[in-house]
């Protein structure tokens, strides 16, 4: 396939983060030592490329120790800052093993409508499928034809077998049967998509309370794996879905989207250091082909990358 490479797409994805840090900090070359004004500015332009104030706070910690680093020049802060940052993301790094017995394990897919989560869903089952797991999916988001029929054309491709109801059908009901027939067939995987209503927090728990329960009379494990994908595009604003999902549905794990494209894939950085949720994998396009597995010290090299 001709156009950009994986790591050309992941560096676009992550260039607005670098490039705010890039920016900010070459005024530095040629100091022979970081003084405070020069650490309340690094701490600045981290805490603008996403990272975070507490991601902020302790990259600046770690440099107050080690002011001489600007006297060997960027590439020694640039060091200091990526290792900073792997060591808040290799402990989160994470990929989604299929383990359960007895089988099938079932993966919830939560997120916000255009998050990426049907796309999401078939890159795993792809993922999957790679890995000769016998694949199903799910359509639970009964509230839309359009999610419904989508998460259909994507079972197509893959050629991996769907449940599927009417709109507004009953989700719960929906995923208990599919469960049935994927334990009767000797199903791997099943992975489920649901409604991402968050602008209606009741009913979004009130549903997913209700498929876990339907999910728990089958198998107690079930949910094995609640998967909340986040969209990288969205900034900050992912780090309050966060939030909420955890609230409503206790989240297990992350991918992040669109890291490919205008990301803000800092906010990756203060995600992990503030929830330390596994994140599985990330998104870097639209095929069922673009998930890659989550590579902390890639990450925290490119972002850290730009210092200059
Ligand atoms: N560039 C890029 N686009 C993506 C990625 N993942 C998903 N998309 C696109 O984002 C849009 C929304 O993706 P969907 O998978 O439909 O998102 P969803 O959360 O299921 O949204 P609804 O269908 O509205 O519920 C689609 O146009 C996808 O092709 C990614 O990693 N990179």
């Amino acid at each position: 396939m001709s156009g950009p490479s994986w790591s050309e797409r992941l560096l676009g994805g992550l260039k607005r983060t670098s490039e705010r840090l890039g920016e900010n900090l070459s005024g530095l070359t040629g100091k022979s030592r970081l003084d405070d004004d020069d650490l309340d500015r690094i701490e600045e332009a981290l805490i603008t490329a996403d990272l975070g104030p507490a991601m902020a706070a302790r990259i600046r910690d770690r440099l107050s120790e080690r002011r001489d680093v600007a006297a060997n020049g960027t590439e020694e802060l640039r060091k200091v800052v990526a290792e900073e940052i792997a060591a808040v993301l290799r402990p989160v790094a994470e990929p989604l093993e299929i383990d359960a017995f007895p089988r099938p394990q079932v993966i919830l897919v939560i997120g916000v409508n255009g998050s990426g989560k049907t796309t999401t869903i078939a890159k795993l089952a792809h993922l999957f499928q790679e890995q000769d797991y016998g694949v199903m999916l799910v359509a639970g988001d009964t509230f839309r034809a359009a999610a419904i029929g989508q998460l259909k054309v994507w079972a197509e491709r893959l050629g991996v077998p769907i449940m599927a109801g009417p709109e507004g059908g009953d989700s719960a009901g929906i995923v208990f049967d599919a469960v049935k027939q994927a334990t009767a067939t000797g199903i791997d995987v099943l992975i489920v998509d649901t409604a991402g209503r968050l602008q209606n927090k009741r009913e979004l728990m009130d549903e997913l309370a209700k498929i876990k329960r339907v999910l728990g009379r089958l198998n107690p494990a079930a949910p094995h794996d609640v998967v909340l994908v986040l969209d990288a595009t969205t900034g900050q604003n992912a780090l309050s879905q966060i939030d909420v999902f955890r609230e409503v549905a206790g989240v297990t794990g992350l991918v992040m989207t669109k890291l490919d494209g205008t990301a803000r894939g800092g906010v990756l950085v203060a995600a992990a250091e503030r929830h330390g949720l596994p994140i599985h994998a990330i998104g870097i396009g639209e095929t069922m082909g673009d998930l890659r597995p989550f590579d902390a010290d890639e990450i925290a090299g490119i972002i850290a990358g730009n210092i200059r």
